[in-house]
């Protein structure tokens, strides 16, 4: 492995090593007091509201998202999800009609700040959408992308993170042999596990998904759901998902939306076996939604 290689997989690799808290799929034992405790705060969101020109789409939102973990946003169609995840990432920066007021916050960054370099904190906080979206070039030029804006590295360096990128979204034994062919002649599971390398091989911290598994068959799923459990290891992950199984098998933490305010936010398990609003009950027993 490149010196460069060793470089950037500690920064990585030991992210759950500093986890106050790492505990089973589904614990209960999972902190739900967030914003007391710092250090297993990834993203801190206070007093979040979102517009779209008169229109407020999220209301007073305070949600501490923590760190190594996945979250899932669920709710029905038009709460609010999606604008939320955009803002994480400044996504909504390029739809004229969206503003916000209040804060959210990645360690010491500012995130809604104007002096907040967008393309910095997007190599940060990397956002894989619903339909796999590989650019229409090689397997290799898809995850080499990122990196030769953002690094300077040399091109066996450039291999070896190729390659890394590729191991950790599970999809290199299915491709190596084929790197130099175009994406878009993957199938739509491949595509989107090369579309999750890319995203990992400018080294972000937050992987933001949203319903990323939407588009792909019943195989294709389980494979991208058995990655999302993997990558938490190392990744904070935010997933906007409608399938509740799918919330429950690869999450956390869970937040219920409802008409743009979130009317709970608690560990999966509870959420899902001890809802303590009756909204979030009936929606997740599958009442309406
Ligand atoms: N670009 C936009 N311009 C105007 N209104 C928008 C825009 N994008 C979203 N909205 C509105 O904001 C509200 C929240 O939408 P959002 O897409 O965040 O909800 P969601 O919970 O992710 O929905 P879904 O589950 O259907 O994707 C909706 O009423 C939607 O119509």
């Amino acid at each position: 492995m490149t010196a460069f290689l060793k470089k950037m997989k500690p920064v990585v690799e030991s992210r759950s090593d500093d986890e106050a808290v790492v505990t089973a799929k589904g614990s209960s034992q999972i902190d739900t007091q967030l914003h007391t405790d710092d250090a297993t705060t990834a993203i801190r969101i206070d007093d979040f509201n979102a517009y779209y020109g008169a229109y407020q789409a999220l209301h007073d939102i305070s949600l501490d998202v923590p760190k190594n973990r996945v979250t899932a946003l669920i709710g029905p169609s038009g709460c609010g999800k999606t604008t939320l995840l955009r803002w994480i990432n400044r996504m909504n920066d390029i739809v004229p009609t969206a503003r916000a007021v209040g804060n959210i916050s990645l360690g010491d960054l500012d995130v809604l700040a104007n002096s907040t370099d967008v393309v910095d904190l997007r190599r940060q906080v990397g956002i894989v959408f619903q339909k796999p979206n590989p650019f229409p070039k090689t397997i290799y030029d898809n995850v080499a992308y990122g990196p030769r804006l953002h690094l300077r590295i040399s091109r066996s360096e450039l291999d070896d993170l190729v390659e890394w990128s590729l191991q950790k979204a599970a999809v290199w034994n299915e491709v190596k042999d084929r790197l130099h062919k175009p994406a878009l002649g993957l199938s739509g599971g491949q595509q989107q596990r090369v579309c999750i390398a890319r995203t990992i091989a400018t080294g972000p911290e937050v992987l933001l998904m949203d319903e990323p598994c939407s588009a792909l068959d019943p195989i294709s799923t389980s494979s991208i759901e058995d990655l999302i459990y993997e990558l938490r290891q190392q990744y904070t992950i935010v997933i906007v998902t409608h399938n509740m199984q799918q919330a429950s098998r690869v999450s956390d933490m869970t937040a219920f939306f409802y008409q743009g305010r979130v009317v709970e936010f608690g560990t999966t398990d509870q959420i899902f076996t001890r809802p303590e609003q009756k909204q979030t009950e009936d929606y997740v027993t599958g009442k309406f939604g």
